[in-house]
């Protein structure tokens, strides 16, 4: 099993720039190793308060971003521009204002794009997309860096909901319908895809959240409780504040 840590900061307000150094000295230490750095990003309100503060980092040049490509973990299948996609939040809290190589920015489709209001073939067209990425000689998917998810409070991760059928699915990425939060119909990797990421970064804030990480961190199911189905291949992180923290049992927090 890959190492796993909870690491606490009192507030969003210091989750955010901490998980954002974070990240940028992954994409440093990624390229440094392997030449390139591949990011998976989510949604969310403080996925996009992170991407905001990697924005306003110091270490931020330190990054060379035309080397970096950027994968999502799950959309809002809405049409392209919506403000409602994760896609357009990331653009707009970071991805517009780094000199990133278009080519390596792979969002996933929107329902206005090649395949309409068909969220199936959507899926199908963002697996094939993944599977041309695929590292030479390696089976369907390119290596993920670093995997960044949010947590609902249920408990979902990327749009893999609880008991739903996406939490069962086997191929890399799904259409997913009838979500409970809106909008009901979404793309998501699957867990068989998030769980390939060398690391996994689980990042969450507020009261709402403790619960779900709570009953993550105290082995709950993965299918009544997708945030407890995931994990890097060598190390999860869950980054958390102290609010979001209140329920993780106290031998499983790290010391910083
Ligand atoms: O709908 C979604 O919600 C989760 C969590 O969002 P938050 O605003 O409660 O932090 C997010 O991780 C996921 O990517 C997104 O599609």
């Amino acid at each position: 099993m890959s190492e796993v840590s909870v690491i606490v900061h009192a507030d969003p307000e210091l989750l955010a720039p901490a998980v954002a150094a974070r990240l940028v000295i992954r994409l440093i230490d990624a390229q440094a190793t392997r030449g390139v750095a591949s990011v998976v990003l989510t949604g969310g309100r403080i996925a996009a308060a992170v991407y905001r503060a990697v924005g306003t980092s110091p270490g931020r040049d330190a990054v060379d971003w035309s080397r970096v490509d950027v994968w999502w973990g799950d959309e809002r299948f809405l049409p392209s521009g919506h403000p409602e996609r994760n896609e357009t939040q990331a653009r707009a809290a970071l991805l517009d204002s780094v000199p990133l190589d278009p080519a390596r920015i792979h969002p996933m489709p929107a329902s206005d794009g090649p395949d309409g209001d068909d969220p199936e073939a959507a899926a199908a067209r963002y697996a094939q997309l993944l599977h041309e990425a695929a590292r030479p000689g390696s089976e369907a998917l390119p290596h993920f860096d670093v995997l960044l998810l949010g947590i609902g409070e249920e408990g979902h991760v990327a749009s893999v909901f609880p008991e739903s059928p996406a939490a069962y699915e086997t191929r890399s990425v799904t259409a997913v319908r009838g979500c409970p939060k809106p909008p009901p119909t979404r793309i998501s990797l699957s867990f068989s895809a998030i769980n390939t990421a060398e690391e996994v970064w689980l990042v969450a804030a507020g009261a709402d959240k403790a619960a779900a990480v709570g009953m993550a961190l105290s082995g709950a199911g993965p299918i009544q409780l997708p945030a407890a189905g995931v994990h890097g291949v060598d190390r999860t992180l869950w980054l958390l504040d102290g609010a979001a923290a209140a329920s993780v049992p106290p031998r499983m927090r790290s010391l910083r």
